[in-house]
């Protein structure tokens, strides 16, 4: 039977879960460098977990320090089957409140300062990215998070920024005239990069504040996101347990989005005009269809 890995990449305010048994701590090192912090493990049920701090213990790294693809390269290796990222977000919809949650469907990416793919010279790769999120997995979170009390939106389109600092005025309510739902600053490059490793991934963005186009708020600081997240993430960490519990048991099939497979559909340098020392760097996360 083939069980569920669920990697969970916590962002800002949430730098542990709860209800691991054997829970263990693994100090890891990929072809590109060392995740953002060690991978703790552990279970919950048959559910094996591994969760990694995506600005690591005490955030320490902007989102342009992220080793984007360490991370996903660490949780590939770790056996990861899934990830679900919980991230922080601004809202640009009057709707989205903060203290809801938002279980996003698209990306717009706006960053421009980071590695965006495992492949390159010596081996080229175009994985689709017209349909960014696992249907399977974010349903199953945005169900865990409603069981967990809070409100939850299905669908919606995260606008991925450079950061740090935040937007401008103009900037957010260009955004919004674009028909984005959420703002932060971390899914794009690492959805990208999920896809290219063949993991499944869905967001959970937890709604902290209005950024700054909403005249009768406050615009976005840290402060007010911190305030926020001090009960979000209480309700993220419920829910990750409850995502988990549910899954327990359970035996998990092939993606029906076809994400497990979709190198297939992806590589494009001819056999022989393949780099060896590139083909070999990449057998951690493409292994399966090199
Ligand atoms: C602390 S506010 C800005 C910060 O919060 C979000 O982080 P994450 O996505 O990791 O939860 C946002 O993307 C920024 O990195
Ligand atoms: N308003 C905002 N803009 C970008 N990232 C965020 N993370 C939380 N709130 C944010």
């Amino acid at each position: 039977m083939s069980k569920w890995t669920l990697g969970i990449i916590g962002g800002s305010g949430l730098y542990e879960i709860d209800g691991l048994e054997d829970r263990r701590e693994e100090q890891v090192e990929t072809p590109w460098g060392a995740p953002s912090d060690t991978l703790v493990r552990g279970r919950i049920g048959e559910v094996e977990l591994v969760f990694l701090p995506r600005h690591g213990k005490g955030h320490r790294l902007t989102p342009t320090e992220v080793p984007y693809r360490a991370n996903i390269a660490a949780l590939k290796a770790a056996g990861v089957t899934d990830i679900l990222s919980i991230s922080a977000c601004g809202s640009l919809k009057e709707e989205y409140v903060p203290g809801h949650f938002v279980a996003a469907d698209q990306f717009i990416d706006r960053t421009f300062a980071r590695d965006k793919t495992f492949f390159g010279a010596g081996m080229v790769a175009h994985v689709s990215m017209a349909h960014p999120i696992c249907p399977r997995l974010s349903e199953l979170a945005a169900q865990a998070v409603e069981a967990s009390g809070a409100m939850l939106h299905r669908g919606g389109t995260y606008i991925a920024m450079e950061g740090p600092q935040f937007s401008s005025l103009a900037e957010s309510k260009l955004y919004r005239q674009w028909g984005c739902d959420v703002i932060g600053m971390t899914a794009m490059p690492e959805a990208k990069l999920a896809r290219e490793a063949e993991l499944p991934y869905a967001i959970l963005c937890m709604v902290t504040d209005y950024d700054c186009w909403r005249e009768e708020t406050e615009a976005v600081s840290v402060t007010n996101v911190l305030e926020i997240m001090g009960h979000n993430s209480a309700i993220a960490r419920k829910s990750v347990v409850k995502l988990a519990e549910r899954l327990s048991g359970t035996e998990r099939t092939p993606d029906p989005s076809g994400t497990d497979t979709c190198l297939d559909y992806a590589l494009i340098t001819a056999p022989d005009a393949r780099d060896p020392k590139l083909v070999e760097k990449l057998r951690v996360i493409a292994g399966r269809a090199l």
